[in-house]
């Protein structure tokens, strides 16, 4: 793999996920892999799970890492082609990303959609950027439409803990008080709708449809109390409008995941990314509960960024 971007970057997800597996068994096992390697990780958005899971991950493999908040800390990077530099932009990405990769074997960046312009946010603007300027692989630690690393390790979570052969997953919007991206739960239907063992739905109000690439014909269902039925896994996640792009359609406080949702699925496990809004998303008493897994999943964001950089430093 010299990128990792999205499902379709991995060969053979089987592959990868026992890979995963494989090395939460054993973390220190490809210590000689990382040797003399660096990982490079930029941030124009702020993070707490991918910067130190990440951090961990080269630790694990014998790679020493470095972070430059880009957002903050550097100078204030130009992305448009052909811009005359005279306002406030100090640097082009252009030569920010090629002298980034002389400092590191494997890089990782996070870039938030803006939320304004559907077809930039879509067509990956600034990410297509950054691999097209990199001289080494690159890692997406969300960009503005995907998060692979976490479905990923919401894959491991799901494949580490299932009771039964075929489990049933639902994602559910839930309501927030800001506009957030969509790139979290695109990115669980473009991972979750690929995996043969999963029956998948993805329930939300209406107006709030992802983008069909990445749903990839799920079945959606309306009724959140129907979709939840039997659940073996609840992923409950917030995301503003792909049609009114970028809007806040609802607040509906219906939606907030809380103990009388959970008793309509099957014993189910909850779910989330984090950083989680508590009694607006989902009620403390799912959070609190021995069936939240949301803890064990940001953990295993450190397995998930330790295979792919596994794949890329062998
Ligand atoms: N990286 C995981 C989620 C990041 C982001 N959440 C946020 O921005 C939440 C911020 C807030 O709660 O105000 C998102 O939804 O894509
Ligand atoms: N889940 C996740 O990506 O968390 P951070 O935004 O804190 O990195």
């Amino acid at each position: 793999m010299n990128k990792f971007t999205s499902f379709a970057d991995v060969p053979d997800y089987k592959v990868l996920l026992n890979k995963a597996l494989e090395i939460k068994a054993n973390p220190f096992g490809y210590q000689h892999l990382g040797k003399n390697k660096t990982v490079g990780l930029i941030f124009f958005n702020p993070s707490l799970r991918t910067r130190l899971s990440s951090i961990k991950a080269a630790y694990n493999l014998g790679a020493q890492a470095w972070v430059l908040n880009a957002g903050a800390d550097s100078w204030t990077l130009e992305m448009n082609d052909g811009a005359v530099m005279n306002g406030s932009t100090q640097e082009h990405i252009k030569e920010a990303i090629a002298v980034m990769s002389q400092y590191c074997d494997v890089l990782g960046v996070r870039t938030f959609p803006g939320l304004k312009d559907r077809d930039e946010d879509y067509n990956e603007v600034v990410f297509n950027k950054i691999l097209k300027y990199a001289t080494v692989p690159v890692i997406s630690l969300e960009s503005a439409t995907l998060h692979p690393l976490q479905s990923f390790a919401d894959l491991i979570t799901v494949a580490e803990t299932k009771q039964t052969e075929r489990v049933k997953v639902v994602l559910t919007w839930a309501p927030h008080v800001r506009a957030l991206p969509q790139c979290v739960p695109n990115s669980f239907a473009d991972w979750f709708s690929e995996i043969d063992w999963v029956d998948f739905v993805i329930t939300h109000p209406e107006g709030y449809e992802l983008a069909e690439r990445f749903t990839k014909g799920a079945r959606i269902e309306y009724e959140q109390k129907k979709a939840l039925e039997g659940a073996d896994f609840v992923y409950a996640k917030n995301w503003s409008s792909y049609r009114d792009y970028g809007q806040v359609i609802t607040q509906d406080p219906s939606w907030m995941v809380d103990t009388q949702h959970m008793a309509l699925t099957n014993n189910g496990k909850f779910i989330h990314c984090l950083p989680v809004r508590r009694n607006v998303e989902v009620a403390d008493a799912v959070l609190d509960s021995p069936n939240s897994l949301v803890v064990q999943e940001a953990g295993n964001r450190v397995f998930s960024m330790q295979t792919v950089l596994h794949e890329m430093l062998q």
